[in-house]
């Protein structure tokens, strides 16, 4: 399998059996201080192509959703739903539940959004991004998502779509970002999640009642566009 940049960076690398102390010292200082300089270019990169985007809301979901599959129209239908009511788009830029939110608001005129990332294997950003992006480490990316996103849509999705459900809530409790909805779409399948934190992280005292609050389930894309608009996430008449 082909190595990736943010690989090459979480990698300890392998030990030298007669100087393992010291080759890995070796190996850190001839390389860390200069990634410093790439993962800078990432954000100055990121920032000078996100300048212009005014009211957006990012949408994260599986990459494995399939087009004929009731997840991949519901995506299409969000990402409509969002554009026609001023919102760019942003997703990951890759297939599935990305590309159907890309390709509903590129269907409907709105302005479409892909943050791609660095794999170990061959992809491009799907075929409905207009305004794309390429990253090499997922850290600069998910600034990205926050960064220029007033509201944060889950569709279905594994690991990677609990990963950014779960920063975003990390940063909303934690107050890092203010009037930030948070919208699970697709109640049976976000349903167990929402009552396992109900029922198990509530009474054992982890989180508060109050973090429970943070997250809307729905199965209805205009009432997600309710959620978010209701939250105050302020469109400007020119982005329309
Ligand atoms: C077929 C396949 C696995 C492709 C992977 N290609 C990907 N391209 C872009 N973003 C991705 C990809 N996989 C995971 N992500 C990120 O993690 C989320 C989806 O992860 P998952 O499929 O739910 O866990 C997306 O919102 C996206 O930001």
């Amino acid at each position: 399998m082909e190595s990736t940049t943010d690989r090459r960076l979480l990698d300890t690398g392998d030990p030298d059996p007669v100087d393992p102390d010291g080759a890995r010292r070796a190996n850190r200082l001839e390389h860390d201080p200069w990634r410093v300089l790439r993962i800078q270019s990432e954000f100055v990169a990121g920032f000078d192509a996100m300048s212009d985007v005014a009211a957006a809301v990012t949408v994260f979901g599986s990459a494995r959703t399939t087009p004929d599959s009731p997840e991949y129209a519901l995506g299409v239908e969000l990402g409509g739903a969002l554009a026609a009511a001023g919102y760019a788009v942003i997703t990951g830029g890759g297939p599935g539940a990305m590309e159907a939110a890309n390709r509903g608001a590129a269907q409907a005129g709105g302005r479409s959004i892909g943050l791609g990332i660095e794999l170990p294997f061959e992809q491009s950003l799907n075929e409905w991004v207009d305004l794309g992006v390429n990253f090499r480490y997922f850290f600069a990316r998910k600034t990205m998502f926050v960064k220029y996103a007033q509201a944060f849509v889950c569709l279905p999705g594994g690991f990677g779509t609990m990963d950014e459900l779960f920063e975003a809530l990390t940063l909303v409790q934690t107050k890092k970002v203010t009037r930030f909805p948070i919208v699970l779409l697709g109640a049976d399948y976000w349903q167990g999640l929402l009552d396992w934190i109900t029922g198990t992280l509530v009474p054992a005292g982890t989180v508060s009642q109050s973090d429970v609050a943070l997250l809307h389930v729905t199965d209805s894309v205009a009432e997600t566009v309710e959620i978010i608009t209701r939250a105050g996430a302020h469109i400007e008449a020119s982005t329309r």
